[in-house]
């Protein structure tokens, strides 16, 4: 049994998931960059800047100094974004880290250059550590004020996804497990690029047929990549698939879908992040799933319009337009 837990990331899925499980668990110290966030969470038993309506249970601490998470806890979430895994993973193998120590990504995207998954990074900075990935429709608004939802726990370790899955259930969290943390984790980074189209879509002012034709057009281009890129056709009908791609594209908790709903609306894509104040994972991840699925020659229309409409300053009206008007083909093709 689990009995301590760190978390590395203060924001808005290091908080909800501190709430979540330090309602279960004897200890749980949160890490992050600012001593100001840290001193309110240990003080205030709530954050001051990320989900500051939910208050965090005593067991709940943080601190700024990653070396008290590395050693004296059997489990450590990674709640950074996907570009400071590596550094993080990095850092955290150097700050004497307890040889048993099992590793959980709670991050959703690939990495930019070389393509890689969360749990390959930090297997491979980290090596020896049991790594597994939590992943599904699990807004963090929603985790930290209670709210009920289910997520899928990838790990190839037996005891560990007993574990876990017994940690993660709660009266308003239900976990599965599954061995397959390619598809797990490719579809939690896909889909933040389709919750940008569908923001996209409703800013155009577009109505709901077209966010659902988007939804299921998106689903099919999901499974083709996901499939390409390593992971089982059956995930992404799961949690981690389309149970994430719905939350994702019809919340207004999304931060990828408010990044598309003011791209829609006509404003820059610095304007629309800078707004934003948190990381929106689809922006930078955009680049790193489209250079994937050019590597291994998947057919993606609505990435690459995504793409265009990011980095090739193609209006978005007009992406939609190509979209719409390109070749007719049979759907199961
Ligand atoms: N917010 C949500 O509802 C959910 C988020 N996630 C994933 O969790 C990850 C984190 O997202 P959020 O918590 O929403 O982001 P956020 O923007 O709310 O917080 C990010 C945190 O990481 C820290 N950070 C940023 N850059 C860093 C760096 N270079 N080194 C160390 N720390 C750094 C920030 O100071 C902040 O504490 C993302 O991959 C996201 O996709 C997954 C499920 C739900
Ligand atoms: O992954 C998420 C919910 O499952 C969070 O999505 P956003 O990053 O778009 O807010």
């Amino acid at each position: 049994m689990i009995q301590r837990a760190a978390i590395l990331g203060t924001g808005s899925f290091g908080t909800a998931l501190a709430h979540l499980i330090g309602q279960s668990l004897q200890e749980v110290v949160m890490v992050g960059r600012d001593p100001e966030v840290a001193e309110g969470i240990t003080r205030d038993h709530r954050n001051p800047r990320y989900m500051t309506k939910s208050s965090l249970p005593a067991s709940v601490r943080a601190t700024t100094r990653l070396e008290e998470a590395a050693s004296g806890f059997p489990l450590i979430l990674f709640c950074v974004p996907t570009s400071a895994t590596r550094e993080t993973a990095t850092q955290l193998a150097n700050a004497g880290l307890d040889p048993q120590t099992a590793l959980l990504s709670c991050a959703k995207g690939i990495e930019r250059g070389t393509g890689e998954r969360m749990s390959t990074i930090i297997e491979a900075c980290c090596p020896g550590h049991p790594v597994a990935v939590l992943s599904g429709p699990n807004h963090a608004e929603e985790i930290a004020t209670d709210l009920a939802t289910c997520a899928v726990i990838g790990c190839c370790d037996e005891a560990l996804a007993r574990d876990l899955q017994t940690l993660f259930t709660s009266p308003n969290f239900r976990s599965y497990t599954s061995d397959d943390l390619a598809g797990i984790e490719l579809g939690g980074a896909i889909k933040n690029v389709y919750a940008i189209a569908a923001g996209i879509t409703s800013g155009l002012g577009l109505g709901d047929n077209a966010i659902a034709a988007l939804v299921t057009r998106a689903l099919a281009e999901m499974t083709r990549l996901g499939v390409q890129l390593g992971g089982r056709i059956e995930t992404f009908s799961g949690l981690s698939g389309v149970g994430d791609l719905i939350a994702t594209c019809f919340s207004v908790h999304s931060r990828n879908h408010r990044v598309g709903l003011a791209l829609g609306e006509g404003r820059s894509l610095k304007e629309a992040v800078d707004q934003l104040g948190m990381v929106a994972e689809g922006v930078p991840n955009t680049q790193s799933i489209y250079e994937a699925a050019r590597r291994v020659g998947a057919r993606t229309p609505i990435i690459d319009a995504v793409y265009a409409v990011l980095y090739e300053h193609k209006p978005a009206g007009h992406a939609l337009k190509e979209l719409l008007t390109r070749d007719p083909r049979p759907e199961t093709d």
